[in-house]
């Protein structure tokens, strides 16, 4: 396991300690472990992520499960936050998504253009902001200005910043892909090197994989692999996100592993509420179990 980093030790200024005490202490498990409901796949996956559960495509819908489940807070885009949340401000956390784009453009050259600032996310009452990297895409330089910008506004305004750091364009497909141990790893260790305080990756795959350095060219265990992430990500916390509907015992022991390698928690949505209400609080039932046994500081 690598080491789970308490609060104290992340160097926040006290805006930024204080709203991720808030989330991580006064919401959730009230543990220091985190349990985000992100619901931003209407503009990154259009209308289709609600086909299996129609009642999910209601905001409302989405912020009252979140209450019911008790997550640590939700992640919205500006849209959804300034018609929705304020219904609920205070009762749960807001995590504004700053930045994003539809999957319509293909992703050789993803890059995710902003439209919110951190000085929307103050105004709207948020807890933290979210940005989506997109580690080597042929876009990168402009995407590391475009974050560049971000970073300075958090850090002025005392607004933690979550990273959403995913591998994308045409040269990672012939590094193993996007969810490559070695795309993964890389990604957190670069929002670490770019200034994140939490960072949001997907899974690694650990299998075998060519055109990739040594180390990362032989098989591992998912453990392993999960284990090697969160040493990369250093004293940025680190969240693990779910990725498309799959077994919920597949998805609770990738919860496990994570934890296990020192993950500080998890951000599930379309495994959460791609299934009807009842069902969505069973399975939420069962992260949070695996959530209580790894409190943090
Ligand atoms: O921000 C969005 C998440 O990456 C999507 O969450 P999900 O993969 O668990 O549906």
């Amino acid at each position: 396991m690598a080491h789970r980093p308490a609060l104290a030790e992340l160097g926040l200024n006290t805006g930024k300690k204080t709203r991720l005490h808030r989330i991580l202490h006064e919401h959730g498990l009230r543990n220091g472990t985190a349990f985000f409901l992100p619901y931003d796949q209407g503009l990154e996956h259009g209308p289709r992520d609600f086909f299996a559960n129609p009642a999910a495509s209601d905001p409302k819908y989405i912020i009252k499960l979140a209450l019911e489940g008790g997550f640590n807070g939700i992640a919205i885009q500006i849209g959804l936050a300034e018609k929705f949340y304020w219904d609920y401000a205070g009762e749960l956390p807001l995590v504004l998504k700053l930045n994003g784009k539809t999957e319509i453009p293909s992703d050789a050259e993803a890059l995710s253009p902003l439209h919110g600032s951190v000085e929307d996310a103050v105004r709207l009452g948020a807890d933290a902001v979210g940005y989506t990297l997109y580690v080597g895409s042929p876009a990168q330089e402009h995407d590391f200005a475009q974050l560049r910008q971000v970073r300075a506004d958090a850090h002025r305004l005392g607004m933690p910043l979550i990273v959403w750091a995913y591998p994308r364009g045409s040269a990672i497909e012939g590094k193993g892909g996007k969810d490559s141990f070695y795309a993964v790893d890389y990604a957190a260790r670069t929002a670490s090197e770019l200034g994140a305080d939490v960072v949001k990756v997907n899974f690694p795959h650990p299998a075998k994989i060519d055109n990739v350095p040594a180390p990362y060219a032989k098989e591992t265990t998912s453990q392993q692999a999960i284990d090697a992430v969160v040493r990369s990500a250093g004293r940025t916390l680190l969240l693990v996100s779910g990725g498309g509907k799959a077994g919920d015992d597949a998805m609770l022991e990738k919860a496990r592993e994570s934890m296990e390698a020192g993950a500080t928690g998890l951000i599930f949505g379309r495994n959460v509420w791609q299934r009807d209400h009842d069902e969505s609080l069973r399975f939420v039932a069962a992260l949070r179990d695996i959530l209580a046994k790894y409190p943090s500081t």
